[in-house]
């Protein structure tokens, strides 16, 4: 059985079911707000129910115990039974039911369609012509092809005006010649694209009459679709074991004078005509768009994946009994020390904050999506900037929640049991792709020093509402603080370091230094008020979406876990605000903390159960939803290939023969 409201069974451990008798809320009305409707959380759990009666669709071992060419066995092997069982599965022509299915049963460590669907399919929609849609979308869809995305390579992923990879026109044959000059231009670390992938959108600089027009996308077959022999002309395979993604085929490609059809540059923005003419897109980097629409899904899925690690880290810690409070006849639920509930209910609050804020990007990426279509990209500056910001914090804080998550678990965190530090190895991989976090913090750096140059330039009434408030002024803040004037606190903390970090950067320029150098010098200081600007936003957002909410229970929950976020972020921030609040406003925000970690105890474990995330998908010991977690952990290690036999060959062949000879 999947998660109920409030989710008691019989055969639960009693510590779990007296959490959950405590929570004052119903979970299915909770989930209902972190997935966005009644009838999608409703939907979510009668998938988990469908996939719990299929058996082949589990894993067939703990997936820690296989290696990797195991992992990727089986990652295809699921797949199979997926495809197989589809329409009993969930309705196919949506997007979010697939999600779902592909999370639970595939589970985070990759899998040969993951990219397919992320950013192939997302890139044919945003960049080729109707045409080409024709062509290769139902294709797509239907899985006939599996693509991939391949722009990174060897020698450059941030800065893409230097990727080498060259598509030259050949207007006698009206065909692009793909070619990989050096071993620095070959691709390198798409998902899927080393074994399973036949099929890749190739990122590569178009030339024509020896004039560079920059890096542009093509749909490129490199693989035969009977034999899945790669083509004549293609390199192509797998980039070797990673710190987590080890049932994904992470690849290398490369080019050797690979010749394709001119119909295949994707054109719905850009392109080539026969006689070699080059017709320029509507803007610049209209090409990103793959990029901007993962980003914007970022704070979403880093969101789950912290989610993940804390319905691990407080279901143990209320079943996990060390030490004494007052009574001291029984040990105490860890979860009741207050270092603990530091640990984790902040993170609680962050990974809530994250969906919420996805929410709305995802919702913006949309827009962007449809006006872009209509010829009107007036918005994509503004999304690039956004995006850029939070895909860097949601991931480094995500990243930091999931490892107090494992520690939180004292040494059964460190055991793979725990899974926590494969969600760790998955999650911190964000802070790389999709832009390194620093690139990516200096980009929506550019866009708030632009901002603050508007301000000076008289012309604070054009600035977006997402940066209006640099143009305010708050020097006072009123001592009984609500979650509106921590909001003031944050803008007055963000602003300043905006100010601080332009100014910085102009007075390094106006004293004779190079735009560049001026820039690299101001970094730190530029990066700081990026982050403190995506928190703002991220702030916000928790707020508004909380505001929102109709049931009562549900909201005045939120309520409460928005008090421990606010009073989390500003004792974080506390550097920054030093001339807005005194000593004793610090005080009392800590003491508010404190408060209000209690007042949210008593519903941890039903705020984690919200999150609706089934056994199979945490594939974790320590978090099973029963709580049973002793006698399993037991069962997991004595299930572990190295306990087949009692003695083991590397024994009988090294150990056995030393410990003979010493004896002598
Ligand atoms: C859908 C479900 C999702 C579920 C969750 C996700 C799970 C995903 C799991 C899959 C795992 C991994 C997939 C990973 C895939 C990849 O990593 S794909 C490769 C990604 N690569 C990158 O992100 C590269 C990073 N670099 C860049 O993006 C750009 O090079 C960079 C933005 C850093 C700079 O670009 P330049 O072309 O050099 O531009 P620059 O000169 O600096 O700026 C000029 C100007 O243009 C503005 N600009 C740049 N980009 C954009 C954009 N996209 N849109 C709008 N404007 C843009 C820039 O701000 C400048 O503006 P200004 O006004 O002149 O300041
Ligand atoms: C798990 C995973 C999956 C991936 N999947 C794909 C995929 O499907 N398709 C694909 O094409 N790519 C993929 N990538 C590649 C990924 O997008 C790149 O690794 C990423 O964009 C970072 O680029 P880089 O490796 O060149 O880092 P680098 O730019 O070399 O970063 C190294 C250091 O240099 C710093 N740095 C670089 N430029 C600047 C600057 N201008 N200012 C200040 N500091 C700077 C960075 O901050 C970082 O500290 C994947 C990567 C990973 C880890």
């Amino acid at each position: 059985m999947t998660a109920l409201n409030k989710s008691i069974e019989p055969g639960d451990s009693p510590d779990l079911t007296e959490e959950r008798a405590s929570g004052t809320f119903d979970t299915n009305a909770m989930a209902a707000v972190i997935y966005g409707s009644d009838k999608f959380a409703q939907r979510r759990r009668e998938i988990s129910e469908a996939i719990s009666k299929i058996p082949e669709l589990a894993d067939s071992a703990p997936l820690p115990f296989l290696d990797r060419f195991g992992k990727v066995t089986e990652g295809s092997r699921k797949l199979s039974v997926i495809l197989e069982n589809i329409d009993k599965l969930i309705d196919p022509s949506s997007y979010e039911e697939g999600l779902h299915l592909y999370t639970e049963v595939m589970g985070m460590e990759g899998h040969p369609l993951a990219l397919h669907e992320v950013m192939f399919i997302p890139a044919l929609i945003a960049q080729a012509s109707d045409e080409q849609q024709v062509k290769w979308l139902g294709r797509a869809r239907r899985r006939e092809i599996i693509g991939c995305y391949a722009q990174t390579e060897m020698g450059h992923g941030s800065n893409l005006r230097a990727l080498e990879t060259t598509a030259t026109y050949s207007p006698e044959t009206q065909e692009f010649i793909l070619h990989s000059p050096t071993i620095t231009s070959l691709k390198w670390w798409p998902g899927a694209l080393g074994k399973s992938a036949n099929w890749a959108v190739v990122v590569a600089n178009l030339i024509i009459r020896d004039k560079n027009y920059g890096p542009h996308p093509f749909m490129v077959q490199l693989r035969d679709e009977d034999s899945h022999e790669p083509l004549p002309g293609i390199t192509v395979g797998d980039i070797g074991p990673k710190m987590a993604f080890n049932g994904g085929d992470n690849g290398f490609l490369g080019f050797r004078n690979y010749r394709i059809p001119r119909e295949y540059l994707l054109n719905r923005h850009a392109k080539v005509e026969a006689d070699g003419r080059y017709v320029k897109p509507p803007h610049a980097k209209i090409n990103h768009s793959a990029m901007i629409r993962v980003r914007s899904h970022m704070a979403t899925g880093q969101g789950a994946l912290l989610a993940h690690a804390l319905v691990i880290a407080v279901r143990y810690s209320a079943v996990r009994r060390q030490g004494y409070l007052e009574d001291k006849s029984r040990e105490v639920k860890v979860l009741d020390y207050q270092t603990q509930q530091h640990r984790l209910f902040p993170s609680i609050a962050r990974a809530y904050a994250f969906i919420f804020c996805g929410f709305e990007t995802i919702r913006l990426y949309d827009q962007l999506l449809i006006d872009v279509q209509n010829g009107n990209t007036s918005g994509m500056a503004d999304l690039h900037a956004l995006t850029s910001g939070l895909k860097s914090v949601v991931t480094y804080q995500t990243g930091e929640g999931i490892e107090q998550a494992r520690m939180a678990c004292g040494g059964h965190g460190y055991s793979m049991a725990s899974y926590i530090s494969e969600i760790y190895g998955v999650a911190i991989g964000g802070c790389t792709y999709e832009g390194e976090n620093m690139v990516m913090l200096l980009q929506l750096g550019r866009y708030l020093v632009k901002s603050i140059e508007m301000i000076q330039n008289g012309k604070s009434r054009e600035l977006g509402p997402m940066v209006a408030y640099l143009a305010e002024n708050e020097s006072e803040i009123d001592l009984n603080l609500g979650p509106n004037e921590y909001l003031k606190v944050f803008e007055y903390a963000a602003r300043n370091q905006t100010w601080r970090a332009t100014e910085k950067f102009q007075k390094l320029r106006n004293s004779g230094m190079s735009n560049e150098k001026a820039w690299n010098q101001a970094s730190v200081e530029l990066t700081r008020a990026s982050r403190l600007h995506t928190r703002l936003y991220i702030m916000s957002t928790f707020i508004n979406h909380v505001g929102s909410i109709v049931d009562q229970k549900v909201k005045g929950v939120l309520i409460d876990l928005l008090n421990v976020h606010v009073t989390y972020e500003v004792m974080d921030i506390g550097i920054y605000v030093q001339g807005l609040l005194s000593s004793n406003q610090m005080d009392l925000i800590r003491n508010q903390l404190y408060v209000s970690l209690e007042t949210i105890r008593p519903n941890a474990v039903s705020l984690v159960d919200s999150f609706q995330i089934s056994d199979m998908q945490l594939r974790s010991v320590l978090g099973r939803r029963d709580g049973n977690v002793y006698e399993n952990l037991f069962k997991w290690a004595k299930s572990s290939p190295l306990n087949k036999t009692d003695v083991l060959p590397s024994v009988t062949q090294y150990l056995k023969p030393m410990m003979e000879k010493s004896k002598l």
